[in-house]
């Protein structure tokens, strides 16, 4: 999916919307277990009742291989599933790769040509070479991390090189490698205030912002600090939307969860238009 296709999504469905499937059998309602394939009936309900309300979805990959074959396997059906009757959205293998160059060019074949996803989640710890098999494939994203949400990302991502945070130097350098338009960043929603500086060094770029709900980060301040003239946002909230109730109208009530963000986010936009 190109940039400009999911754009006109989010102005279409008022929501930059990202639900994550983080899909745990010890988290799902108990009377799925007893179905062949528990997390892809999960998945399934979840997405037909959240889809109005969402351009995204963010399948994590761990959930998936925690599961061994049978893991894969849902993961598999899901994201046929989604490119089958929703191809619409906007889909994001959070797997978080990257190795050495032919390594890198197994995972990008695996996640966005094989499995078909717009986009896979990629540490950029080993550098360019490890980065550009992603970046070669057409029509899809890469999305590195560059300021994670979690409490570990002060231990080596704002450690200063040259007087420069080290996630800066990877967005600054990121953008000299070819095809660096298909690039696309993570930024914690927990580390909302230094998006406003991340806008500064890349404008136009969309940002796929995880920590809200669960982790306690705020909506409107990823909106105020990050929302760049082409909004430019992914917020992504999985544990928040998916694990909402644990009983029989679990997706009902997931829905209802995904409309409270939806109506926030589509009160941002109108912001940008005034
Ligand atoms: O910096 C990061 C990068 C990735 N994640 C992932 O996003 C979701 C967040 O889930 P919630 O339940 O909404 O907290 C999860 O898959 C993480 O692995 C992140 O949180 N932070």
């Amino acid at each position: 999916m190109t940039t400009q296709a999911l754009l006109e999504q989010i102005h279409k469905k008022k929501s930059f919307l990202c639900i994550g499937l983080d899909t745990d059998l010890e988290k799902i309602p108990t009377y799925l277990l007893s179905e062949e394939d528990p997390m892809f009936a999960f998945n399934k309900e979840i997405i037909d009742a959240t889809h109005h309300f969402a351009v995204a979805y963010k399948i994590n990959t761990a959930f998936y291989e925690a599961q061994g074959r049978k893991g894969w396997k849902a993961l598999n059906k899901t994201i046929e599933y989604l490119n089958a009757e929703y191809p619409e959205i906007f889909t994001i293998a959070d797997a978080k790769r990257g190795d050495i160059g032919n390594t890198s060019a197994m995972y990008a074949k695996a996640f966005l040509q094989e499995m078909a996803f717009d986009s896979v989640t990629v540490a950029p710890y080993m550098g360019k070479d490890s980065v550009e098999p992603f970046l070669a494939i057409r029509d899809k994203h890469t999305i590195l991390l560059a300021l994670t949400s979690n409490e570990g990302a002060f231990d080596f991502q704002t450690l200063k090189t040259d007087g420069v945070e080290l996630y800066k130097k990877v967005i600054e350098t990121s953008k000299t490698w070819e095809n660096s338009e298909r690039l696309m960043y993570v930024v914690g929603a927990t580390k909302a205030e230094h998006l406003a500086e991340i806008r500064k060094l890349i404008p136009d770029s969309f940002l796929l912002v995880p920590g809200v709900g669960a982790q306690g980060g705020s909506l409107e301040d990823v909106c105020k600090y990050g929302m760049g003239k082409n909004v430019g946002l992914l917020v992504n909230s999985s544990r928040g939307i998916i694990y909402a109730s644990e009983t029989s109208n679990f997706a009902e009530i997931a829905a209802a969860k995904a409309e409270v963000m939806q109506r926030e986010m589509a009160a941002q936009l109108s912001k940008l238009h005034q």
